[in-house]
């Protein structure tokens, strides 16, 4: 948890949890990431948002270790973590949300807490269960799941769940780890409106005392949840600001004419 002394500083000083510098990102000589900075305020709600190719998701595997930059810096609380693996980063503070393909279907909601539990616990993943070792963290894997509303199919295989149910999943998962800095990748992706508003509501309680930057389609969502959105274009830094400040910028109306944005 983060203690409110260090987190709010002196009038109008803000304390930088995750920041970049210069960041580009090339693939091929093409430039999907261009030259960004990016500071992500600790205790805040970070969107990141921006038209299909946009370099959303090249940013998001950027800050998180799953591609290393072309040029350019990335800090977490000032400490450079540029080229890090994503291990490393996670040690220090930062996850992201993992992918449904990265669940597995015949283990349980709980059992796939009980791995990642005992994966921080130390010695890894293991792909070898000792149920005595995974029980250890059974209260705290019900707990995880009692937060995100899976209690009640906590010893339903994950390949029975409805996909929102899979979407809180992965959230509990990211949870476990008990991160900082959580990076969440589309979180209502593919939801409907109850689901969506599920999700936003775990986000903010997720959020309490932590930093959050999230991708996200939906304008409703970034709407209600984020303190500040950056906006990329061509995997440049288009816009900042308020959401307020941002959905009104011109060159944001222009970028978004013709796109869906389920506002
Ligand atoms: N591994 C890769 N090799 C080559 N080009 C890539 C690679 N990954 C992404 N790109 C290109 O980089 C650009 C940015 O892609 P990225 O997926 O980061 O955008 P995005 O904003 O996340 O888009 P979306 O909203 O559609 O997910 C796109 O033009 C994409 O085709």
């Amino acid at each position: 948890m983060n203690d409110p002394q260090d987190t709010v500083g002196p009038p109008g000083s803000r304390t930088v949890a995750l920041s970049a510098r210069g960041l580009s990102k090339e693939f091929r000589g093409f430039r999907a990431v261009k030259d960004v900075d990016l500071d992500v305020v600790e205790g805040e709600v970070h969107a990141l948002v921006g038209p299909n190719g946009a370099g959303k998701t090249t940013l998001f595997n950027l800050l998180t270790g799953y591609l290393k930059p072309t040029s350019g810096t990335i800090t977490v609380h000032g400490k450079d973590i540029t080229g890090k693996e994503p291990e490393q980063i996670a040690h220090e503070g930062v996850a992201r949300s993992f992918q449904i393909t990265s669940l597995f279907d015949n283990l349980t909601p709980r059992e796939h807490l009980e791995l990642a539990l005992q994966g921080m616990a130390g010695g890894g993943m293991r792909f070898w269960r000792s149920d005595s070792l995974l029980r250890r963290h059974r209260g705290r894997a019900d707990e995880l799941l009692e937060h995100v509303g899976l209690a009640g199919l906590a010893e339903r295989p994950a390949g029975e769940l409805a996909y929102g149910q899979k979407r809180a999943l992965e959230m509990a998962l990211v949870l476990a780890l008990d991160p900082q800095v959580m990076l969440l990748d589309e979180p209502t992706a593919g939801m409907g409106r109850e689901d969506v508003d599920r999700t936003i509501e775990l986000v903010r309680q997720v959020a309490a005392g932590r930093t959050v930057v999230f991708v996200d389609h939906n304008m409703h969502v970034v709407g209600s949840l984020a303190d500040h959105v950056t906006v990329l274009m061509s995997g440049e830094v288009l816009a900042r600001g308020t959401y307020e400040q941002v959905r009104n910028d011109e060159r944001v109306v222009a970028a978004y004419l013709g796109e869906d944005t389920h506002a």
